[in-house]
């Protein structure tokens, strides 16, 4: 029999809910930070989220609460904060924290400054702190409805990886043990930009042969970056990387696609994210990986159309004839290993 763990989550937006949620059903004691009293009141009173998750029944364990000392009793803290923010909670929960507390990120976002992963960010703030993150295949509501889903904890500590197995796991949410926490973290971060882009292609009434394209050259060039930087390319196979891809460039709950989709449509970029009330997080990382992939002279002709459709005016047409009208000697199929692909462009 599993030990219940005290569990914390910070963040009350739609991931925060679910993993708070999911962390209840199971048995743990589970407190809730967010910043909005209404909401918490709500929370606590009618069990329901009716901002970020309406007409999900949470479970009575999950109690909302504006109080972040509350977390300093907590054995696990979750961050689900958007990476805007991110910083400015780590410096607000600092004070409550102590070293024996697991600290684990759902945030699939990166810091331009320096290029860090939420984790790098907890490592740096908390040293001493065991640190993990999941990611994966997690669309919100989708875990809200016990639909069948696999997620992935990400640590170098093989405690970690355990506990979050223990106090995560259930009949409807299996999760996967991976020590390469860049490359968990990187795939869920580098899957929002194309998600854009599949929003798009959807928008615009793309074929099906388009849509496949599109994804595989997504999986191959995310892949190609990641190595790049140090992660394991068959993270990449997994479900924090081909999983979240698919599942984001398919379903229009995933916000990426749904900002994406809506500037097809004619919407500014300000305005579809305004529409959609929550985070979009391919927006902000789009600009941080073209300019990282720019300093490290990695070819990612996907994420330059794609910036140059939503940052420098460049029409649909022209993008579309650097994708398709580009040197073929360059382009291979999807090759694994560094040394491989520079075999093919000698
Ligand atoms: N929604 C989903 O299906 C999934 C989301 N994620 C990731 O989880 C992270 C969080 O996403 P969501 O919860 O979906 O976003 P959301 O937009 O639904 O909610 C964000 C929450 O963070 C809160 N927040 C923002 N700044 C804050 C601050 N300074 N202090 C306190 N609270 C603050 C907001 O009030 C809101 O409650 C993102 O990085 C996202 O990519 C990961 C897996 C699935
Ligand atoms: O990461 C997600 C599902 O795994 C959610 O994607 P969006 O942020 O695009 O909704």
């Amino acid at each position: 029999m599993t030990e219940q763990a005290f569990i914390s989550v910070l963040g009350g937006g739609s991931f925060g809910t679910a993993i708070a949620n999911i962390a209840a059903e199971n048995g743990n004691r589970v407190r809730q930070w967010m910043r909005d009293p209404e909401r918490a009141a709500e929370v606590n009173q009618l069990h329901e989220n009716t901002r970020y998750m309406p007409g999900y029944s949470l479970h009575e364990n999950l109690i909302a609460s504006t109080e972040i000392k509350e977390i300093s009793d907590a054995e696990i803290i979750f961050f689900s904060i958007p990476s805007k923010s991110f910083p400015q909670v780590v410096d607000q929960v600092r004070p409550y924290i102590s070293k024996h507390q697991m600290l684990v990120s759902t945030t699939k976002g990166i810091q331009g400054d320096g290029f860090r992963l939420m984790s790098q960010v907890l490592a740096d703030a908390f040293p001493d702190n065991p640190i993990g993150v999941i990611s994966g295949p997690n669309l919100a509501k989708e875990i809200g409805q016990h639909q069948l889903t696999a997620t992935v904890i990400a640590s170098a500590s093989n405690q970690v990886r355990t506990r979050l197995q223990e106090v995560l796991g259930c009949r409807y949410f299996r999760v996967y043990a991976n020590s390469d926490v860049f490359g968990v973290e990187l795939g869920g971060a580098l899957k929002n930009i194309y998600a854009i882009a599949s929003g798009m292609a959807a928008s615009l009434g793309m074929g099906e042969n388009t849509k496949a394209m599109l994804i595989t050259r997504s999986l191959a060039e995310m892949s190609r970056f990641a190595e790049a930087l140090g992660a394991n390319p068959y993270t990449f196979l997994g479900l924090a990387g081909v999983g979240d891809l698919i599942v984001t460039c398919t379903s229009s709950l995933s916000r990426n696609y749904r900002v994406g989709y809506a500037v097809a449509k004619g919407e500014a970029i300000e305005e579809a994210v305004d529409d959609l009330g929550e985070v979009a997080e391919g927006i902000n990382t789009l600009k941080i990986v073209k300019d990282k992939a720019e300093e490290m002279g990695i070819y990612m002709p996907l994420v330059s159309g794609l910036h140059g459709l939503l940052y420098e005016k460049k029409e649909l047409s022209e993008v579309i004839d650097e994708l398709m009208l580009a040197e073929q000697s360059t382009d291979v199929d999807f090759v694994l290993s560094r040394e491989e692909h520079l075999k093919h462009h000698e």
